[in-house]
Parts: structure tokens; C-alpha cells; sequence
């Protein structure tokens, strides 16, 4: 199937590359074919989908997130993280079971799609289920198990199995839409030997390592307590930096951890609402990028957060460093969205595939509409998707160039089915908190 997108304004985040106004994309099956002004060369197509008054990008890629935690959206607010995990998240979660998992994700890839968002990393326990919600709804994903070492060996040894089992049922899997990592919670949650296993095995299956690090600042002082160095530094001499590693958070790292982590080429997910809801922190992102370093955005679980907007976390990272720094020039608008595609494609080692609008790519992109009173005077559509859109703008959502979302409608997913099921899983697992009559 050849689709020609016309009349809409591209902006294909290439490096450099301008908006075009009154432009189209070819796309051929699962791949964009060509991207320009007027019509493509061989004027060639099975379909016409008229794009007047929407902006076409790529979708939005979310790189750290606990999707199931959808479930826990409003349990515990306004606590700091090692109370929130341990004495509100961790008993929740031991009650979760499949039934959970999956209608926590459904719940929350509705919200993904819905959002604008076409690929997101997920880090989680069940994840045979997670899987296979995404293989269903048709978005993309690249995965982990996430392994906590904190209780017997026996416990740490089958968490470790069942993490490499599914890289091996799973890597490559619903058409090449899910790929895999492995996946140490924390370097406070996994003793150094158990780190040094999971490395091992990420070089044995040729796998990309995810993993929370310096979070907060109790986090580093307690790493420093217990193994006499900071977090960056502990990892790094436990080889994990050998591998291609994604980092969630790093919030407290120093100019020294920092040059460490460009030199060894690591991966920063910045989760502003996240750290800013939990009192962590404001991680330094201007930093990060003098070193280098291009920190792709993430929303975390939306138990922290407390939802899935991707571009929500756009307009965090193009404000709160600002005002952080005193400075107007932080993360200008458009290093803002780069974070919240190409270098979120870059952070999940998919920039050959995803990313960016150019021909070769998988069609993964999203339209949104520019008809509203806040998009208005259209010159600059940049600024506006940043500083004044919402994503109940975002109107298409395309995957390997099949549409999940057109015109807001849903195609893949039963929106109101997934609601009551998440709804009733919730109700399984905290009856004590009372439902509507009608379940909704
Ligand atoms: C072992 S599965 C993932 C594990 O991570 C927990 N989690 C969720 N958000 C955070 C966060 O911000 N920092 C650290 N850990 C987090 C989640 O509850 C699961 O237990
Ligand atoms: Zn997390």
C-alpha cells in the first residue's frame, strides 16, 4: 500500500533541516519513500490522505516508563521515592499478577497513542504481557525485565532467567516492532555481583543495559557509603558502561560523572515530571549537553508522573531549565522536541529506523492539528507546538506506517473496554477503594 500525505506542513527533525509548508510524504508500506514540497516524482499512490492544516512529525518516543503503573496513577502522591517505592509501590506491586500488567498497559498505551507518542521504553515485571499488548495495539517498543536483587540468591537467579528468556522470545518480535534490553533496577537494588551476572549475559545476547541511576541524593550518599564511590563511577567499574546503556534520571551528576558518561557514550532519559513531583531533583541538562550528551525525555510510571504525555515532558524540558538557570536560552524549543524524538530514537538505539522523517525510515510519525485559537498566528509552528499546544492536538498516529489513531478515532484498541478492565484489575488488587457504581 502507497500513501501520499499532502498539503500538511513537515517537519521532519533532521538535524538542520527546515519546516515545509504545503509539502507531502510517500509512504510505501512501513516505510517513508520520499518527503518534499508539491508532489513526488513518480506520481504513484494507492491512497491520498489530505494533511491541509496539520503539521506532520515523528512521533514522540518516551524513554523510561513502568507502563502497568498506570495502575497506581494517584496511590501515593507527594512522597519522596524511597518512601513512595518501599512503603507504597513495592507492597502494591507484589500484588500485581498478569491481570494487572496487561490492563495496566493496555491503560496506558491508549494513553501513549492517544498522546502522540509511537515508541516507549518499559521497564516491568509480566513482561510476556507487556509484550503482547504491544504487539496487539500495533505500537512500538523496546523492552526489559526489570530485576531487583534485593532477596535470595535463588529469588536474583530466576529473576535473571526470566529477564534473558524474554530477550529471547521476544527481541525482534511483532515484526521487528519490539526489540529488547536487560534491565538492573538500580545500582541500590542490585548487589555489584549481581550487576557484573546481568552484564554478562547483556554480552552474551548482544544487549543494550537500562537502568535508574542517581535519582536523588540519598541514593548517591548511600552508593558512596556502601561501595566508597558515587553511582556513575560504581557502575562504570562494573562494566555496564562497556555495553550501550540507557540511564533513567540522572539527576545528581557532577561535571567529572558527567564527562564520564559522554565519553562511554551513555544514554540520559530525562524524566522532568517525575523528578519534579518525587522532590528529587532538576537534573542538569545544559550540562549534559555542553558535554555532548543529548538527554532524550521520558515520563517515567505514571504513578509519579502522574500521566504519559510525551509532550508534556517537551514543555517541562523547555521551561524548567530556564527558570532553573535564570536562563531564557535553555533548551531552546527545538533541542526540546529533538529530545523528544530523534535523540529519544538515539537513547533506545533505534536511530537507524525511527527518529526522524527521511525516506528508508519506518513510518512512524503523528499529524497535529493547527486550526486551533492557541496555534494562532501560524508563523512559527515550532514555538506553538512547544510553549501553547496540548496533545488533544495531536490528531493522527501512524506505526510502521499503519494508522493507530486517525482523526482521534482509535484503531486499534477498545477504548472503553480497556477502561473497564483497568478499572477491575485495580479493584482486585485495593478493594478497599470504592469504584463508581457502574465500574467506570
Ligand atoms: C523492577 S520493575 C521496575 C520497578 O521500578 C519501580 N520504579 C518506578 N518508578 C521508579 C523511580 O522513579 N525510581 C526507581 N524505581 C522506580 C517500580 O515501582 C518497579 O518496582
Ligand atoms: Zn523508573
Amino acid at each position: 500500500m502507497k500513501r501520499l500525505f499532502t498539503r500538511g506542513a513537515i517537519l521532519s527533525m533532521k538535524e538542520r533541516e527546515p519546516l515545509l509548508t504545503d509539502a507531502a510524504m510517500l509512504v510505501d508500506g512501513d516505510r517513508i519513500a520520499w518527503v518534499g514540497n508539491g508532489l513526488p516524482p513518480k506520481q504513484e499512490w494507492d491512497e491520498l490522505v489530505d494533511m491541509k492544516d496539520r503539521l506532520l512529525l515523528p512521533g514522540w518516543v518516551n524513554t523510561h516508563n513502568h507502563a502497568a503503573m498506570t495502575l497506581l496513577r494517584g496511590y501515593a502522591d507527594d512522597l519522596p521515592l524511597q518512601i513512595w517505592l518501599e512503603k507504597h509501590m513495592w507492597p502494591m506491586e507484589a500484588r500485581f499478577q498478569a491481570q494487572q500488567v496487561q490492563a495496566g498497559t493496555r491503560l496506558a498505551v491508549l494513553e501513549m497513542i492517544r498522546g502522540g507518542t509511537t515508541c516507549f521504553a518499559d521497564m516491568y515485571d509480566h513482561m510476556d504481557e507487556v509484550a503482547q499488548v504491544v504487539a496487539d495495539s500495533g505500537i512500538r517498543a523496546r523492552l526489559c525485565r526489570g530485576v531487583i536483587g534485593l532477596g535470595s540468591e535463588v529469588e536474583r537467579r530466576s529473576k535473571l532467567e526470566e529477564a534473558v528468556q524474554f530477550v529471547r522470545d521476544w527481541d525482534g518480535g511483532a515484526d521487528g516492532r519490539i526489540t529488547t534490553m536487560l534491565g538492573p533496577h538500580a545500582p541500590y537494588t542490585c548487589p555489584p555481583d549481581y550487576i557484573r551476572q546481568i552484564v554478562e549475559q547483556a554480552e552474551s545476547l548482544d544487549q543494550p543495559i537500562h537502568t535508574h541511576l542517581s535519582e536523588t541524593m540519598a541514593e548517591v550518599e548511600q552508593n558512596v557509603n556502601d561501595y566508597g564511590v558515587r553511582p556513575v563511577e560504581h557502575l562504570d567499574r562494573l562494566g555496564v558502561f562497556r555495553r550501550p546503556t540507557l540511564v533513567a534520571h540522572a539527576v545528581h551528576v557532577n561535571d567529572e560523572e558527567i564527562a564520564l558518561l559522554a565519553d562511554r557514550g551513555v544514554k540520559i532519559s530525562h524524566n522532568p515530571g517525575s523528578n519534579l513531583k518525587l522532590g528529587s531533583g532538576i537534573a542538569p541538562i545544559s550540562l549534559m549537553f555542553r558535554y555532548g550528551l543529548k538527554p532524550a525525555l521520558g515520563t517515567d510510571g505514571a504513578a509519579s508522573n502522574n500521566n504519559l504525555d510525551l509532550l508534556g515532558e517537551i514543555q517541562l524540558a523547555a521551561l524548567i531549565h530556564k527558570g532553573a538557570e535564570q536562563n531564557p536560552e535553555a533548551v531552546p524549543a527545538i533541542q526540546a522536541l529533538a529530545m523528544g524524538t530523534r535523540f529519544g530514537a538515539e537513547a533506545l538505539f533505534l536511530e537507524k529506523e525511527i527518529g526522524t522523517l527521511e525516506p528508508g525510515k519506518k513510518a512512524d510519525f503523528i499529524s497535529v492539528d493547527l486550526t486551533g485559537p492557541h496555534m494562532q498566528p501560524a508563523h512559527d509552528l515550532v514555538s506553538h507546538l512547544v510553549y501553547a499546544a496540548s496533545s488533544a492536538d495531536v490528531q493522527d498516529v501512524y506505526v510502521d506506517g499503519r494508522p493507530l489513531m486517525r482523526n482521534r478515532q482509535l484503531l486499534t484498541l477498545d477504548e472503553e473496554k480497556i477502561r473497564w478492565e483497568a478499572q477491575q484489575a485495580f479493584h482486585a488488587i485495593a478493594p478497599e477503594k470504592n469504584l463508581p457504581d457502574d465500574g467506570r
